[in-house]
């Protein structure tokens, strides 16, 4: 169990991160989502022992993570901006992770690299964006540490690259089950990996519940725009969108299936609440829906 008792995180008069309790349970795949700025790195950053809460703490089955050697060998932080060395070789920079940490499989992360067709003779100061963002995914995956953190690790990953990346995460969690928390403004791509999904919010937490939960929240009806609207009478509308004619229109709660036999019967579709949605929804107050 890793827990996080009020956390606060203070840069200056910024408050990056306030007040945060948070229970995550062990062995599962976290979503860390967030509008920019609202304090995920930060609070990975607390998570990770990379930085000491200016106020509360982070246990990890009830033992203060900061500074302790064992929790944090077993700890993996891959952000975007690589802590490398920038004149060495891909494999020394593997070698290096492997003396590290006692979990380090050096034969999978051969096989990543060969998955993403990277050389590893490459220096690092040679690879492309993307080819950086692949070190970083095969450090933090063959790394198997009980908890895994990726921040916004894989952004300059191609499409290709960032599928065979997916795969391969769920694969080998399910094969090494451990903690994996993932931050990303990639939202509809990766929902599927997350078992649990934590929203952050100026800097607080302002959901935290299991995906299929949130799933349940809310529903999509598409069809003839006047059709429509005309269904949605009486529902909270959390999200528009028209094209030729043609509007979706995503609605709080559940419905009945009742109203959703009439629905169909009238030539609308309906479909689950979008999690990409359900966010935009939580947290932005400036989006103006129309009807
Ligand atoms: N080293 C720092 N010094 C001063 N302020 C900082 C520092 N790091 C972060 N902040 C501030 O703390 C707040 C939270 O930043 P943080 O990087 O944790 O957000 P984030 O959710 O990861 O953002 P993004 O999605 O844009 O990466 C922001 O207001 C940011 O400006």
């Amino acid at each position: 169990m890793i827990e996080m008792r009020g956390v606060t995180i203070r840069y200056g008069d910024t408050v990056a991160v306030d007040d945060v309790s948070l229970t995550l349970p062990t062995d599962k795949i976290y979503g860390l989502l967030g509008r920019n700025g609202s304090g995920k790195t930060s609070l990975l950053s607390a998570l990770a022992s990379y930085r000491r809460p200016s106020r509360g703490t982070v246990l990890v089955d009830g033992v203060e993570a900061f500074e302790n050697p064992a929790i944090m060998r077993g700890t993996a932080f891959i952000r975007d901006t690589l802590d490398l060395n920038d004149s060495d070789r891909v494999r020394a920079a593997l070698d290096v992770a492997g003396r590290l940490r006692p979990t380090w499989d050096a034969e999978y992360a051969h096989k990543l690299l060969d998955i993403f067709e990277l050389d590893p003779r490459k220096r690092i100061s040679a690879l492309s964006r993307g080819q950086r963002s692949i070190v970083g995914v095969v450090l933090g995956l063959a790394a198997r540490t009980p908890l895994t953190i990726l921040d916004e690790s894989y952004l300059g990953m191609d499409a290709v690259a960032r599928t065979l990346f997916y795969r391969e995460l769920l694969a080998d969690y399910l094969a090494h089950p451990r903690t994996i928390i993932i931050s990303t403004h990639l939202i509809e791509e990766v929902a599927e990996l997350f078992e649990r999904v934590v929203i952050m919010d100026r800097g607080r937490v302002l959901l935290h519940d299991e995906t299929d939960a949130l799933r349940g929240r809310g529903v999509t009806v598409t069809g003839p725009a006047e059709q429509v609207s005309a269904f949605a009478t009486g529902h909270t509308v959390l999200g528009e969108q028209t094209l030729v004619g043609v509007r979706a229109l995503t609605l709080d709660g559940r419905l009945d299936p009742d109203e959703i036999a009439r629905g169909e019967r009238a030539g609308l579709t309906f479909g689950p609440l979008g999690l990409q949605d359900l966010f935009v929804h939580l947290t932005s107050q400036r989006l103006e829906v129309s009807r």
